[in-house]
């Protein structure tokens, strides 16, 4: 652990440092649990959730429980006696690195926390614009880039969940049918954690907007070498094409098909040409904006955790 006067605002721990600062916090999860949270060919662990997982909940414990003292503060000193505004945790990183597996496992761990039982979870493949406005827009293969996404209704979502509208609504996208879903909404009732996930939620917003990183209460980037979480997605893409690809509804049908070569040269092109390009040019110039940033080694465990201490 580093405390001197660098420039670096973060302090940077290895993870046995940050293991140890899960003090007593009990570990609520079982195995079988886990399995059901951890995403395609993420190969987590229970001592992953001991050693990383478990410091991670007790740190936002203490930053909700110091945000709702604020929250108090300001609606005294007005005088309104408005309720606590929703917790907001952004989640950050490139495709495939394995954000969802974050997110699901945080919305999981923080519930069981009695300040804050009712905890939300929104990706923002939901804002993404549909396959045909992609199409019209002639932006097809650049989807997950930021202007693949609406994110003026992005930001009002956010924005209206902070402000403690009662029901908020965003439509739902589909990994299997790589579309949004025609008339499918889901709801946030007045959470007290909002989960925010997603590829870009730390781009900053153009002057004289608001993006949705300025209703975060904290922010998380999951970070590994480009090289790693190429590996994942190839890796990935070969169990899919023996599970989700084989569904009748599924998008990639086609893909199930294919010669082990063909869909190698296929899941290449598509690394390459589309997430490692958003991911080089739009998501990784984010990282130091975030307030914690999780830096994975080559068989996805975290090694090491940046905490921005200012
Ligand atoms: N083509 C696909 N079909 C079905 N599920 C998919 C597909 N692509 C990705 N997924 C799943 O969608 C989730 C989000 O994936 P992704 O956006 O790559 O983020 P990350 O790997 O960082 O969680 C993961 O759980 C992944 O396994
Ligand atoms: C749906 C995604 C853009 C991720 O969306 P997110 O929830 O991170 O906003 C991404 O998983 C994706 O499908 N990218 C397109 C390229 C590809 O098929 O890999």
């Amino acid at each position: 652990m580093t405390n001197g006067w660098e420039a670096t605002p973060y302090v940077e721990l290895s993870r046995e440092q940050w293991s140890g600062l899960r003090r007593n916090t009990p570990l609520t999860l079982t195995e079988d649990e886990l399995k059901g949270l951890r995403g395609v060919d993420d190969p987590i662990d229970l001592a992953e959730v001991t050693d990383i997982y478990l410091p991670l909940t007790r740190l936002l414990n203490l930053h909700f429980t110091g945000g709702r003292q604020r929250g108090a503060a300001v609606s005294t000193f007005l005088g309104t006696g408005a309720g606590p505004a929703p917790y907001v945790l952004g989640i950050a990183g490139s495709v495939a690195v394995g954000k969802s597996t974050t997110a699901r496992l945080l919305h999981t761990l923080l519930a069981r926390w009695p300040e804050h039982p009712r905890v939300d979870l929104i990706t923002t493949d939901s804002f993404l614009y549909p396959n045909a406005v992609l199409a019209a827009r002639d932006i097809t293969h650049r989807k997950g880039f930021p202007e693949s996404y609406d994110r003026r209704a992005l930001v009002r979502f956010v924005a209206d969940v902070k402000a403690g509208r009662p029901e908020v609504t965003a439509p739902v996208y589909s990994h299997l049918e790589y579309d949004i879903v025609p008339g499918a909404t889901q709801t946030v009732r007045r959470p007290d954690i909002l989960i925010v996930e997603g590829l870009n939620v730390l781009q900053p917003a153009p002057p004289a907007a608001l993006a949705v990183n300025d209703y975060f209460d904290f922010s998380i980037y999951v970070d590994a070498k480009v090289e790693h979480v190429r590996n994942w997605y190839l890796d990935r893409f070969h169990k899919l094409r023996r599970t989700a690809f084989e569904d009748p509804r599924s998008y990639f049908r086609h893909l199930a098909e294919l010669s082990d070569h063909e869909a190698t040269e296929f899941a290449r092109n598509v690394w390459r040409d589309i997430n490692e390009r958003n991911l080089v040019e739009n998501i990784a110039p984010t990282r130091g904006r975030a307030d914690l940033v999780l830096h994975k080694g080559a068989d996805h465990s975290v090694r090491r955790v940046g905490l921005r201490r200012i």
